[in-house]
């Protein structure tokens, strides 16, 4: 597809959940919690949460944005609509482009086969054919550094081992839409070093990057813009750190000024190395 063509639209787009078997006294009246989205009631007293309501968005080729927003806000649920998971309840969503849906790192990973074995069904999830996971496989296995493990059962890793299996995998392929969720943070911070350049470059080959995270550092590193999402609905919509401060306040926006600072300094080094 035409990198022109690849695009993500919605219209009013809302998400409601029915929840028939919830133990409550009836509703009444919409209620809205510090965590989650909005409640309330059909006409039947059915409860229904709105996870989503009202949400434009608009993004073309080059967009790298970022949700912020509290538990329950409706990030995810915006990720799972973009993936076409969910079908709008209330308004359209388009999207045109080969999705890349990295929600749970680990979601689609078999616990009984080996890390070679999950190397390739993951990839072929993520709809690489299996001709060119087998091409990409050694690079992958080199790049979690797991060695010999890679022949045992997965159930047998830790957690972190787990996500270098699926941060390797998800890193090689070509989406032209990624929709990411969290579930980065479990890895040592010398393999976040080390997975950052390769999560960075897979951003720059997709089209566009939708990516859910409480970690400010991640959206700075990864993202140019940001939509704060509030109960559902989106609240602000901007650069990363105009955002970050209004939803975070001035010490969470100076972070994330420092991060950007970092990030250039060590480009321009790069940049040192790469002329020497
Ligand atoms: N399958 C579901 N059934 C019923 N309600 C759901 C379902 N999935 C999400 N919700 C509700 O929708 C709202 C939005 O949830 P969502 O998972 O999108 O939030 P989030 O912003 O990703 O939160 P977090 O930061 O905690 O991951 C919440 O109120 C949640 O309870």
């Amino acid at each position: 597809m035409a990198t022109s063509d690849v695009r993500v639209d919605t219209w009013n787009a809302g998400v409601d959940f029915p929840i028939f078997d919830a133990k409550t006294r009836s509703i009444k009246k919409s209620v809205i919690g510090a965590a989650g989205g909005v409640i309330g009631a059909t006409g039947s007293n059915v409860m229904v949460v709105e996870a989503l309501k009202d949400i434009n968005l608009h993004l073309r080729h080059g967009d790298r944005v970022g949700l912020v927003g509290h538990n329950g806000a409706g990030k995810s649920t915006l990720l799972r609509l973009l993936a076409g998971i969910y079908e709008p309840t209330s308004g359209s969503c388009r999207v045109r482009g080969r999705v890349a849906p990295v929600f749970d790192l680990g979601v689609g990973m078999d616990p009984e086969i080996s890390g070679y074995e999950n190397i390739l069904v993951r990839g072929m999830f993520l709809g690489m054919s299996r001709k060119e996971m087998l091409r990409k496989v050694d690079d992958i296995a080199e790049f979690t550094e797991l060695g010999d493990y890679l022949e045992m059962p997965l159930r047998t890793y830790s957690a972190g081992m787990r996500v270098r299996v699926a941060l390797g995998v998800v890193t090689s392929t070509d989406p032209e839409i990624l929709i990411l969720d969290e579930g980065i943070g479990n890895v040592d911070a010398a393999f976040m070093k080390k997975s950052r350049k390769r999560l960075q470059e897979l951003v720059e080959r997709s089209g566009i990057l939708v990516f859910a995270s409480h970690s400010n550092e991640f959206l700075a590193q990864l993202c140019d813009r940001a939509l704060w999402i509030d109960h559902g609905r989106i609240r602000q919509e901007g650069g990363i750190e105009e955002v970050v401060e209004a939803y975070e306040g001035p010490e969470a926006a100076a972070n994330v000024r420092r991060v950007l600072a970092d990030m250039d300094k060590d480009a321009d080094s790069t940049d040192g190395e790469d002329a020497e």
